[in-house]
């Protein structure tokens, strides 16, 4: 049983440079097949933004980390994106490669993925330059809050999305179901909610910092995503092949639940 203790000890010594390295280079960012865990995230969230019904004005990301990738085809839909991370390192990471600053992470094999999966033949330097225009907030959160960022978002988001966020951060199910709780206040009512996470996990590494995780089953996203008034809309799950299980975490799986707030 970790603690939230060791939990803000653990992310004081986050490495973002270690944790893009561990899970966004390969042999974790192999392109080369769907049954690799990277495509398999960005089919989920291509899918399930084709068909134009998730749209509006604002999005919010959750614990966006260092990462753009779970943004990549939610972008088209949404005038504006607001990333958020707990740790001012991954929000300063992430202004970086907004900027195109030099030595910000090269997240272009991932934006050509989504382009090839999207199949309108769009040019990636297109893709990249509408996140960039439309990413227009980087915000602290800490999903503990009940209210997350501090104060409403106001008007609330059209959509949250949120990847490997609230099972990281939680000591045990009862608080993964908490964040879940405060987070979902963030978003309107008829909003969407889109969430991806570990599943079987207990720890995962970045650099010096190993952090808890609470392990879940699907029957735990289930009951959290009940107890927070969302409606599940889809479920799927994936199995981490043993050539994935690098040791840099112990997951077993991932699942993507989309689900939504009812209307008022
Ligand atoms: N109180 C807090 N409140 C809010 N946010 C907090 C808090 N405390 C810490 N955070 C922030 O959460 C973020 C969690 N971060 C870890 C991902 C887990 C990782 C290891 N587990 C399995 C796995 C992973 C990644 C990819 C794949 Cl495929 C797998 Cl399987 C998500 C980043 C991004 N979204 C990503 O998808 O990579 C981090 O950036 C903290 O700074």
């Amino acid at each position: 049983m970790s603690s939230l203790a060791e939990l803000r000890e653990g992310y004081e010594r986050f490495d973002p440079c270690a944790y893009l390295r561990n899970n966004y280079l390969p042999p974790r960012a192999d392109f080369s097949s769907e049954e690799f865990v990277v495509p398999w995230k960005l089919r989920c969230l291509a899918d399930t933004f084709a068909s134009g019904e998730i749209r509006g004005q604002t999005l919010i990301d959750v614990g966006s980390g260092p990462t753009i990738y779970q943004l990549l085809s939610a972008c088209d839909h949404f005038e504006e994106i607001v990333a958020t991370d707990y740790l001012a390192v991954n929000r300063e990471e992430l202004g970086r490669w907004v900027r195109g600053d030099p030595g910000a992470f090269d997240w272009s094999p991932f934006i050509q993925h989504v382009c090839k999966i999207e199949g309108r033949g769009e040019p990636w330097q297109d893709k990249e330059r509408r996140l960039r225009d439309r990413l227009r907030r980087i915000l602290p959160i800490d999903v503990h809050r009940p209210d997350p960022l501090g104060a409403p978002l106001d008007p609330p988001a059209d959509a949250l999305l949120s990847a490997f966020c609230l099972e990281a951060v939680s000591p045990d199910r009862a608080a993964f179901a908490r964040a879940l709780l405060h987070v979902g206040s963030l978003l309107r009512p008829g909003g969407h909610a889109l969430l991806l996470g570990a599943l079987g996990e207990s720890f995962y590494l970045a650099g010096p910092a190993r952090l808890p995780v609470v392990p879940l089953a699907l029957a735990d996203v289930r009951a959290a995503l009940a107890g927070a008034g969302l409606a599940l809309r889809e479920l799927r799950s994936y199995e981490m092949p043993p050539a994935l299980r690098t040791g840099v975490d112990d997951v077993h799986g991932v699942f993507f639940a989309h689900a939504q707030k009812p209307p008022q």
